[in-house]
């Protein structure tokens, strides 16, 4: 297996950066072109089978029309406070008036709409007994728009385009992003570089055209990189995290975008930047989600942040905190400015929800500069990554896990770090969302490996790790074995490194007995303290190097 090195950025924004963003994307001018759908809810309840088949007989009781697709993106950038310029064709049916009157009720103008004569408005039809949707209908025109629209959406792009703060495509591949859109938009943007941020069923077709960001979820991820899903059965590759990792590089290449922000549902997300380390968004897992278009809302609050010149985790994270306010909801759902606020207010951010311990790590701080301009400073002292106490250490990993972060689990002596440690702990920190480090305290290394050691004391070594931004948490152990305190952390993952075998791993049967995984990785040749050591000894022997 190839031995990447990983080293995921942690942010902790606090509720008021989150905050005063809400406040600077404020009557932004978004533009949202793409497939506009019509979201229809049938909602009743069944309480016998029907006669002719056995399939259940719904009595509705209410129907209701939402904006979907494109027009749910649109929605969700209006709510959060932008201004939206939707663009997109419908036909003129039923349908499209029905779509124009769900947009207006929810203040997004639909003048921008073009309308082709005989084209059938896209409808998803979901029919609903006790919230549970028991079957979905596709309706509409999914063929190219025709020739005149195309000019049409064109012209009006082109008018609109040059005044826009960003734009979003929100392309399902159901016919508005033509060839001659897409070029039209590649040209736009490369007169006025603004904030592009492509949502797009097949990305690749985007890879020319200047994009700022993208989002692809688990499926187009899995599509454009050419890969098969990940199989429950998967030994060494446990999760979508894990599995998407390794690919930042191939995916900003394939898209051409300096970013791309990979949403993974109940996994989260994991953003990529050109030059930058991967950031992580977290989420709080539900399992049944009802919520259709989690991914609009994360895609209109990322790129309303990044117009406002956020850096790329605070954006991800403003998203990643707008996904979470709407997976709690039924159905197409939008999240407003308001909800946001106090969502923050009840401190359930992305990053610290259930927690209240997060907060470590790249700060990630920025100020004000222009009404909307951020920018980002460092000036905050990263909160203590050290826990001096097992009651604290319980209290964390208690809330971790109602949180529901996967906690890794690794220990060591890390006396003089080198750069295999700092790799090994970056692909320890990959396998979960957690990692604490159990060090052994100077003693319990004196016992180890002789009165010559440790070279450096527990104090320092706890303020090297810390600076690592994969150490989320570090405590001392006096004894030889971590035992004590993989029984207070339970591990999800408990990592060492290769030179051990499961079986010559003290520790392991105590880790799968309390229910944790044992991952033994792969050992970086030629690095270690003790090596480094040897080489000074030689070195000094040779009278060089005083
Ligand atoms: N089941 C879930 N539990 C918790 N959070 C979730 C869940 N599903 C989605 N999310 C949140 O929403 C974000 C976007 O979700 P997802 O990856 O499902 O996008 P998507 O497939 O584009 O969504 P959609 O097509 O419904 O718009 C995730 O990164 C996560 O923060
Ligand atoms: O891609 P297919 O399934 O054909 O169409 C999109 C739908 O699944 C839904 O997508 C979600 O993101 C939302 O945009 C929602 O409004 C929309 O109906």
């Amino acid at each position: 297996m190839k031995h990447h090195v990983f080293n995921f950025q942690h942010s902790a924004f606090s509720t008021a950066h989150l905050n005063s963003l809400l406040d600077a994307v404020t009557n932004l001018n978004i533009i949202v072109i793409g497939d506009a759908i019509l979201d229809c809810y049938l909602e009743g309840f069944s309480d016998r089978l029907c006669r002719e088949a056995p399939v259940p007989v719904v009595t509705v009781t209410n129907s209701e029309y939402v904006p979907g697709g494109a027009a749910n993106t649109a929605v969700n950038v209006r709510s959060l406070g932008g201004k939206v310029t939707f663009i997109s064709a419908i036909g003129d049916d039923g349908e499209g008036s029905l779509l124009c009157q769900a947009l207006s009720r929810r203040s997004v103008p639909s003048k921008h709409l073009i309308v082709q004569s005989g084209r059938q408005t896209l409808a998803k039809q979901r029919v609903m007994a006790s919230s549970q949707i028991l079957v979905r209908f596709d309706f509409g025109t999914t063929d190219a728009i025709d020739e005149d629209s195309e000019q049409a959406l064109i012209d009006e792009l082109e008018r609109r385009y040059p005044e826009c703060d960003a734009a979003i495509v929100s392309d399902y591949g159901y016919g508005i992003l033509t060839q001659r859109v897409i070029d039209k938009l590649s040209q736009l943007q490369a007169r006025h570089n603004h904030v592009l941020v492509v949502d797009a069923k097949n990305l690749a077709a985007y890879r020319h055209i200047g994009t700022t960001a993208v989002k692809p979820n688990y499926e187009q991820v899995l599509k454009l990189l050419n890969i098969p899903p990940l199989k429950a059965d998967n030994q060494s590759v446990k999760s979508r995290v894990e599995q998407i990792l390794p690919y930042g590089d191939r995916i900003l290449e394939l898209t051409g975008a300096t970013i791309a922000a990979v949403t993974l549902d109940a996994e989260g997300g994991i953003i990529f930047e050109r030059g930058s380390q991967p950031h992580r968004t977290y989420t709080q897992p539900t399992i049944q989600s009802r919520t259709a278009g989690a991914g609009d809302t994360f895609v209109s609050a990322l790129t309303l942040a990044l117009a406002v010149g956020a850096a790329t985790p605070l954006a991800a994270d403003f998203a990643a905190t707008a996904a979470a306010v709407v997976v709690g909801k039924d159905g197409t759902s939008v999240c407003s400015a308001e909800e946001l606020r106090e969502f923050l207010l009840n401190g359930e951010t992305g990053e610290e929800k259930d927690t209240g311990t997060r907060g470590h790590g790249d700060t990630g701080n920025f100020s004000i500069q222009s009404p909307r301009v951020f920018e980002a400073a460092s000036n905050e002292v990263p909160p203590q990554k050290y826990i001096s106490d097992l009651n604290q250490l319980l209290a964390l990993v208690t809330s971790y896990r109602k949180a529901g972060r996967k906690i890794v689990f690794t220990n060591g002596c890390f006396d003089i770090l080198h750069a295999g440690h700092v790799s090994y702990l970056n692909y320890a920190k990959a396998l979960g969302d957690i990692l604490i480090v159990g060090l052994n305290s100077d003693n319990s290394i004196r016992r180890l490996k002789g009165s010559s050691r440790p070279i450096n004391t527990l104090e320092d070594r706890i303020q090297v790790l810390s600076g690592l931004g994969c150490v989320d948490h570090l405590i001392a152990f006096e004894e030889d074995t971590p035992s004590n305190l993989i029984r207070i952390v339970r591990p999800d993952v408990f990592v060492k490194g290769g030179n051990y075998t499961k079986e010559t791993l003290p520790e392991a049967p105590l880790v799968e007995q309390l229910g944790g995984e044992v991952r033994l990785l792969p050992f970086v040749e030629n690095r270690s303290t003790t090596r480094i050591i040897e080489r000074i000894r030689e070195l000094a022997g040779k009278g060089i190097g005083d």
